[in-house]
């Protein structure tokens, strides 16, 4: 199709037009501006205001990461530190964004996103714990990421910030809740980062436990456990508890082993060995998970450490 203007006398027309962007529409891809485009013109802070916060936030630390030596960043334990935990922080943001979108557009039950929220966001804190420096202050700034999330939690509790993170992990919407189950499990993230750390077998199977066992007990129980519940526990099911135990003594092997191939720590066990401590581990676990007398993000990991502490040194 032919245009008005082409060629030389086109591109003069444009330079004339758009004294902001530095490229030609043959550059950028996109038709030249009509006379009535409101950005034609503009000065460089009108056109950073319409495109956004975001946008000008990422050119500002786009244009910080081109003048700097990215070697010397990345040697920075420090710098790597920080990184990983900025990592974790926005993955955490797009995590709970995730699950929480899928159940506000009707894919899925927003009791099911919640707790595939319970199961997930534990297990991929621990996977990112070996990307940290040796140094022994990298365990303070891996801290960080469930004490921000503490921090978002009581902040969306008290009503101090209407967050979704209220949609995302509370059971009624109900803010306080956030309080509750949530705020235990992120400060048991914070304990096991600050006195487990990485090569704590018990910090590691503690989370599994808290996060995969309870979880999975939960979304089994409801679809397969409705009609065999325990005689003392009678809101809990013999499917939900048997899935407790397998899906955490996997689980717990699966994290355990990731360590041991990243080097964080060593185990003097044969897998047939490992696997048997892990299930005895978890069964008892399953058990305390039935126990309704505290909450089960406590109860559950503060059970399975002692017992990992005691079974697999
Ligand atoms: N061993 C288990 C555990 C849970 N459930 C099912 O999962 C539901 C929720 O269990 P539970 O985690 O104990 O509920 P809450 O503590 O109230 O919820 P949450 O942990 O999500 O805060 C139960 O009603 C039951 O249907 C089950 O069948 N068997
Ligand atoms: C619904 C929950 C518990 C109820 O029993 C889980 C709450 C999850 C937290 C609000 C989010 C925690 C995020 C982690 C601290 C970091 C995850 C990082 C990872 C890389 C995604």
């Amino acid at each position: 199709k032919k245009t008005p203007l082409g060629g030389s006398a086109r591109k003069k027309a444009y330079r004339g037009t758009v004294p902001v962007y530095g490229a030609l529409p043959e550059d950028t891809g996109h038709p030249p501006p009509s006379p009535n485009d409101s950005s034609a013109g503009q000065s460089v802070p009108a056109v950073a205001s319409r495109v956004g916060p975001p946008l000008a936030i990422g050119c500002f630390v786009a244009a910080g990461l081109a003048s700097t030596d990215l070697s010397v960043l990345a040697s920075n334990p420090l710098v790597r530190d920080s990184a990983c935990s900025i990592v974790a922080v926005v993955g955490a943001v797009g995590w709970l964004k995730v699950w929480t979108s899928l159940a506000a557009s009707g894919a899925m039950d927003s009791r099911l996103s919640r707790k595939i929220i319970h199961c997930g966001s534990g297990p991929l804190f621990l996977l990112v714990w070996p990307l940290y420096s040796l140094e022994p202050n990298a365990r303070l700034v891996a801290a960080l990421v469930p004490a921000l999330n503490m921090a978002r939690l009581v902040a969306a509790g008290t009503k101090r910030d209407s967050s979704d993170i209220v949609t995302a992990v509370s059971r009624s919407g109900d803010a306080k809740e956030v309080l509750g189950g949530p705020l235990l499990y992120c400060a048991v993230l914070l304990a096991a980062t600050l006195f487990g750390w990485r090569g704590s077998s018990a910090a590691v199977v503690a989370i599994a436990q808290m996060a995969i066992g309870d979880g999975v007990a939960d979304i089994v129980g409801r679809r397969f456990g409705k009609r065999h519940k325990w005689p003392f526990a009678p809101s809990k099911s013999y499917a939900g508890s048997i899935a407790f135990a397998f899906a955490a003594t996997l689980a717990s092997f699966a994290l355990l082993r990731w360590f041991q191939i990243a080097g964080c720590l060593a185990l003097p066990f044969e897998t047939t060995d490992l696997l048997a401590r892990l299930f005895l581990i978890s069964v008892l676990c399953a058990f305390t998970e039935l126990v309704p007398a505290a909450d089960d993000n406590i109860s559950v990991p503060l059970v399975a450490a002692i017992l990992a502490t005691t079974l697999l040194r």
